[in-house]
C-alpha cells in the first residue's frame, strides 16, 4: 500500500500508524501537490524503517532530479511523464516507471521498454497528462502475464478498492486523491477507511496478489 503526495507530518505518521509500505513525495513543481524538498527532507527525516520513501518526478531536468536524490535520499524514483529507460536509468537509482493507461494500448510492450525499472504503476491518465486525477481505468486491463511488479493506480477509495484488487489483482495499490480532504492534504479518516478495506482485501483472497 502506498500512499502518494504527502505534505504534513501528522499524515505521514497516520500513513505509518496504518501500516503504509510507501510515501510518496510529489516533487514535480507542475502539480498542485508538489512538496518544497526542504519540507519533504524534513518529513523523510520522521519515516520509520522498512517504510520505503518515493520521489515523483514529471518530465523533470536531470539536474533537479540529482538534487532530490542528494537532498532526500529516496528508496525509489517514481517517473512519471515521456521518460525513457535510458533517461531513468542515468540517475543509477530504483525507480518505478508511471504507465499513462488512457494512451497505452499494450502494457507489456510499454513494460519491456523499461526492462530496468523496480515496478510500473499503471494511472489512468493519457500521455503528457497528470496523475492524481482521482480517475479510475478499467481494471480488467491490468495484464495478468507480465511477470514484474504491476501497482494499480487511479481513481481508488475505500468503497472501491476491494473490488479493484479482485479484479486487477495488483502487487500493491497507489492512492491520493481518494484519501485526501484537498490536494496534498490528507484526511486520517478517509486513510483509515482506505487501510482497512484494503485488509479486508486482503483477508479474503486466496493467492498472492502478484
Ligand atoms: O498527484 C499529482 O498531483 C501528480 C502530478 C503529476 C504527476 C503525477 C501525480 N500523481 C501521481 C499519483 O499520485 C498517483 O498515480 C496516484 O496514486 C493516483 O492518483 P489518484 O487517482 O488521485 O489516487
Amino acid at each position: 500500500m502506498k500512499f502518494c503526495g504527502l505534505t504534513r507530518r501528522e499524515d505521514v505518521d497516520a500513513a505509518m500508524t496504518l501500516g503504509v509500505d510507501a510515501i510518496g513525495f510529489v516533487l514535480t513543481r507542475r502539480s498542485k501537490r508538489f512538496v518544497e524538498l526542504d519540507l519533504a527532507a524534513s518529513l523523510r527525516a520522521g519515516v520509520a524503517p522498512f517504510v520505503d520513501v518515493v520521489a515523483l518526478v514529471m518530465d523533470d531536468e536531470p539536474a533537479w532530479i540529482e538534487e532530490v536524490i542528494s537532498r532526500l535520499a529516496p528508496d525509489l524514483l517514481q517517473f512519471h511523464g515521456g521518460e525513457t529507460a535510458d533517461f531513468c536509468t542515468q540517475f543509477g537509482r530504483r525507480y518505478l516507471k508511471a504507465v499513462p493507461m488512457a494512451s497505452v494500448v499494450d502494457v507489456a510492450a510499454y513494460v519491456r521498454e523499461h526492462p530496468q525499472a523496480a515496478g510500473f504503476l499503471l494511472d489512468s491518465h493519457a500521455v503528457g497528462g497528470q496523475g492524481g486525477t482521482g480517475e479510475a481505468f478499467d481494471w480488467k486491463r491490468m495484464p495478468r502475464d507480465v511477470a514484474r511488479p504491476l501497482i494499480l493506480a487511479g481513481g481508488l477509495h475505500a468503497g472501491n478498492v476491494e473490488q479493484a484488487v479482485r479484479v486487477a489483482r495488483p502487487y500493491a495499490v497507489d492512492v491520493s486523491s481518494g484519501i485526501e480532504a484537498s490536494p496534498g492534504i490528507k484526511d486520517v479518516s478517509r486513510m483509515k477507511q482506505f487501510a482497512q478495506a484494503l485488509y479486508q482485501a486482503g483477508a479474503s483472497n486466496d493467492q498472492p496478489a502478484h
